[in-house]
């Protein structure tokens, strides 16, 4: 569930009346999501998505991430940019928080993605990547590879509780990947950061959008492959690899933008890399979420287990 600020009528069809969208005819909060509340806003010229910006979002960032939307978007990618109102502001309040009037984009995410589905996925990711290539602006990847370390030491010896030993099992695996990490020789970009299924939206094998870009941030551009590879190539609970979809995400990505020999021989550690990242803002969240809070917690094991995975393989042929 995630709609934590509740928005009366009336001042949705106030802060409505700001922007050339007509009047307000129905709103409803969206389920799905867990870092910012979300509405489905239909009025009599339209149909869009309300979002307003919650503890997780640094007000300050939203410039940075509706800047890039609209240079993907004025590059012809399917992706939802904020809507200006009359004067132009695209960044607004409403009931005491950030908020923005969004683009709404038709299309489903998927929970099973087939290979075909996720090789338009992964091409999907490569035309974002090549149309960011002239993106001007930086922002730090605030859950990137410096990150980890303090993280899991935020988590500390609570590790435990979530499963025993879990604590020695991911500081070893730390260890090893901040030892190997690369910090130079790699190409970096903007990158979505997050681009796990449900921020894929898709109508049978086409892709209609790509969403949540809220830890969008400079970083590898491989990395964001990455993380995509060990969101979409798993069974839920991370303990079994799909390698058809594995590969039909290379296969996708490569289409547009193949991977250079260095890239691909890093491909496991940068996978692990982003295990490492979802295992602990997930633990972290676990154990940081009190049991009755709205926001279903996500599960940090089925990390755990695909970073196992990652760290055996050698290499991606
Ligand atoms: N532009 C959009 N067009 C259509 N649906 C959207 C759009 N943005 C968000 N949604 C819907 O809202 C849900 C939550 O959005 P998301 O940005 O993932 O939230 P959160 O940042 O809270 O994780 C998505 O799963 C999708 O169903
Ligand atoms: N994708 C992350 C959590 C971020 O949630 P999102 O709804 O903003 O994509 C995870 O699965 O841990």
């Amino acid at each position: 569930m995630a709609v934590y600020t509740q928005v009366p009528a009336e001042a949705l069809s106030a802060f409505l009346a700001r922007y050339d969208v007509g009047e307000l005819v129905s709103a409803k909060g969206i389920a799905e999501g867990v870092e910012n509340s979300n509405y489905l806003v239909d009025t009599t010229r339209g149909r869009f998505i309300l979002t307003l910006y919650e503890k997780r979002v640094d007000a300050g960032d939203l410039p940075y991430f509706m800047g890039l939307l609209d240079h993907l978007d004025a590059k012809g990618l399917s992706v939802p940019p904020a809507i200006k109102d009359r004067e132009g502001i695209a960044i607004q309040t409403l009931e005491g928080r950030p908020a923005c009037l969004i683009k709404f984009l038709s299309g489903v995410s998927l929970s099973h993605p087939t290979p075909a589905q996720a090789e338009a996925a992964a091409r999907a990711m490569a035309d974002m990547h090549i149309a960011l290539a002239d993106f001007p602006h930086d922002r730090p990847n605030s859950m990137g590879v410096d990150s980890w370390r303090p993280l899991f030491q935020r988590c500390g010896h609570s590790l435990d509780q979530i499963a025993p030993g879990l604590y020695d099992d991911l500081g070893a695996a730390l260890d090893r990947i901040l030892t190997a990490w690369p910090r130079t020789g790699f190409d970096r970009c903007a990158i979505h950061a997050d681009l796990f299924p449900d921020n894929v939206l898709m109508l049978g094998d086409r892709v209609t959008g790509l969403i949540d870009f809220y830890f969008a941030s400079t970083d590898i551009r491989i990395y964001d492959l990455a993380v995509m590879h060990s969101a979409w190539s798993f069974d839920a609970c991370g303990a079994t690899y799909h390698a058809e979809v594995g590969d039909a995400l290379l296969r996708g990505y490569q289409s547009r933008f193949p991977l250079a020999p260095h890239e691909t021989a890093a491909f496991p550690l940068l996978a692990s890399g982003a295990c490492i990242r979802f295992a602990l803002s997930r633990a972290f969240d676990w154990l940081n979420t009190p049991a009755d809070a709205l926001v279903t917690r996500k599960d940090p094991l089925a990390y755990v287990r695909r970073l196992h995975h990652y760290e055996r393989m050698s290499r991606i042929a």
